[in-house]
């Protein structure tokens, strides 16, 4: 069942056909297979006698267990993570290697480009489907998740599931997260995106050189007829191409690139790009989405469709939801909501808001940052809010399990005496969103920052019904 994947069986009958693949022991079911794999909070290894008690017939792992019992089949293999991606695939009958797949990693800009790069596909007239932070989806239904990316054996088990629904293609985000844990391994990639990379989860990798090998890691399992395409403008670009089998390709704004793009306007309705010789309006705004456009955009091109179809269609397609997602209410102010969550992107989106506004309308920043994560980020993206901001609100993001307080208590590390005065900090999120509501006049802009798409706030565990758009929509009203 791990084909070429190096493994030996220690124990049992090799032909043992099992009912399902299972990673955590307490959804294991009579019949499955079980594969224990160490993880940062717990060790999967403990968890195989509860897996055999759950009806377990096969198990895989790195260690053996002190007692193996009758009947059980046992295979060890060095790398139990790489293994279930292996034997996920050949499980689900790799389903990868009959789809189209194209994955994109980067510090920001995933999900907007995948989400793009399915409705383009879509509207162009195919079967697809797409893993993303919002929703995954097999053609137009929809299947929630919690993570951008899957463990390995939910990323087969949908991809089969595309592929019966006569799927061609499969757009997905490779987070950082899911590359250093391999949920990615074995999967057989057609094309590699790399976005961006900057300051995110050094929770998780620790060092910034530990982030940036991550994002790699995906361009190295590539196969040479696959295509890796990286944005030119980063200077991580060329890491990513290091020793990569793939063929090479890059696009960029600014540097020489194969593909190649023009910014030549921005407003709030859209922008207007020049790429490959051709003026076109696109429904997204800010700079930085004209990067995401023209990722799709080479991308759709080394996939093969044609250039004019591509472009027209693109050029139709609306935002990710909370992705720079406006309302106007009656007496002008605008309200947008962005999943800006890193300092970058925090920077970007009010960089645009600033080049779009008119002189003298005031910016009103809502912002905070999620609890059990990277908490490096807190003051920095403090300080670009109070800099790039008339006004702000410092408040709680998802604080999972932290103390709100605590959170704000470093996020206002990063503000100098002097900006207090404009800088005010309201715990409960709705009350910040509220309160800049009723101080908004007519022409301010108010961004709400961090969450986006999500419809919940996370605390403690549980996942409390929450959502800024909605709430930006009733306090403008
Ligand atoms: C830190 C992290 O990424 N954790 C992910 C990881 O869990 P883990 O390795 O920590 O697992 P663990 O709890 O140590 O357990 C180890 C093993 O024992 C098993 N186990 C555990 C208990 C038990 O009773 N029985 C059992 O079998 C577990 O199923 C697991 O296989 O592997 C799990 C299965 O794939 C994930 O669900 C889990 O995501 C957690 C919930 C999470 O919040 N992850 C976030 C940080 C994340 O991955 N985010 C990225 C996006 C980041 C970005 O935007 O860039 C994502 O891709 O979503
Ligand atoms: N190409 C880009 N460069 C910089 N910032 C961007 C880019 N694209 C989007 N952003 C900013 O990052 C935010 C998140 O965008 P998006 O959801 O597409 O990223 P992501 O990489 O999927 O994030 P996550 O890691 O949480 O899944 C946007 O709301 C916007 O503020
Ligand atoms: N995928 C990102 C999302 C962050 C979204 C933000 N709202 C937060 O909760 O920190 C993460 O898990 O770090
Ligand atoms: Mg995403």
């Amino acid at each position: 069942m791990l084909g070429e994947y190096p493994h030996e069986i220690i124990k049992g009958d090799s032909n043992l056909q099992v009912n399902n693949l299972h990673i955590d022991s307490r959804q294991v079911k009579d019949g499955d297979l079980f594969i224990a794999v160490k993880g940062s909070e717990a060790d999967g290894h403990n968890y195989i006698e509860a897996a055999l008690q759950n009806g377990a017939v096969a198990v895989v792992c790195e260690t053996l267990p002190a007692t193996l019992h009758e009947g059980i089949v046992y295979i060890q293999a060095a790398n139990t993570a790489k293994a279930a991606g292996h034997l996920a695939s050949n499980f689900y009958d790799n389903p990868s290697s009959k789809l189209k797949l194209v994955a994109i990693t980067g510090t920001n800009g995933k999900t907007t480009t995948v989400m793009l790069m399915h409705q383009l596909f879509r509207k162009m007239g195919y079967n697809a489907g797409v893993l993303s932070t919002i929703e995954n989806k097999i053609n137009e239904e929809v299947i929630p998740t919690k993570l951008t990316t899957p463990d390995a054996i939910t990323i087969n088990r949908l991809m089969a599931e595309m592929v019966e629904r006569k799927c061609t293609h499969c757009f997905m985000e490779a987070s950082s997260h899911a590359i250093v844990q391999e949920r990615i391994a074995g999967l057989a990639f057609d094309v590699a995106l790399f976005s961006n990379i900057s300051h995110d989860h050094l929770d998780y990798h620790g060092t910034f050189k530990d982030y940036i090998n991550a994002k790699k890691q995906l361009f190295d399992q590539l196969s040479p007829s696959a295509h890796a395409l990286v944005n030119a403008d980063d200077r991580r670009s060329s890491v990513m191409l290091q020793n990569c089998k793939a063929k090479h390709h890059t696009f960029a704004l600014k540097s020489m690139a194969d593909f190649k793009g023009k910014l030549i306007a921005n407003t709030f309705e859209g922008l207007l790009m020049e790429i490959d010789s051709k003026e076109v309006w696109f429904r997204l705004i800010g700079d930085f989405n004209a990067y995401n456009l023209l990722g799709v955009y080479a991308a759709a091109i080394l996939l093969g469709e044609p250039s004019d179809d591509v472009l027209t269609v693109l050029s139709e397609i609306k935002p990710a939801p909370g992705r720079f997602d406006q309302i106007v209410s009656p007496n002008q102010v605008r309200g947008i909501v962005d999943y800006a969550h890193t300092p970058d992107a925090l920077e970007n989106v009010l960089s645009t808001i600033q080049g779009l506004r008119v002189p003298g309308e005031r910016i009103i920043t809502i912002v905070g940052c999620g609890g059990n994560r990277d908490k490096t980020k807190r003051p920095v993206m403090a300080k670009t809010a109070a800099n790039m901001s008339d006004l702000v609100f410092i408040t709680s993001d998802n604080p999972r399990f932290e103390k709100p307080d605590d959170i704000i208590d470093d996020m206002m590390e990063g503000i100098s005496p002097a900006d207090t005065r404009r800088v005010m900090k309201i715990t409960d999120r709705k009350e910040a969103i509220k309160m800049a509501c009723t101080m908004a006049q007519p022409n301010d802009i108010i961004l709400i920052a961090g969450k986006g798409h999500e419809t919940y706030q996370e605390v403690e565990g549980v996942r409390h019904p929450f959502d800024d758009r909605a709430l930006l929509k009733e306090f403008l009203a």
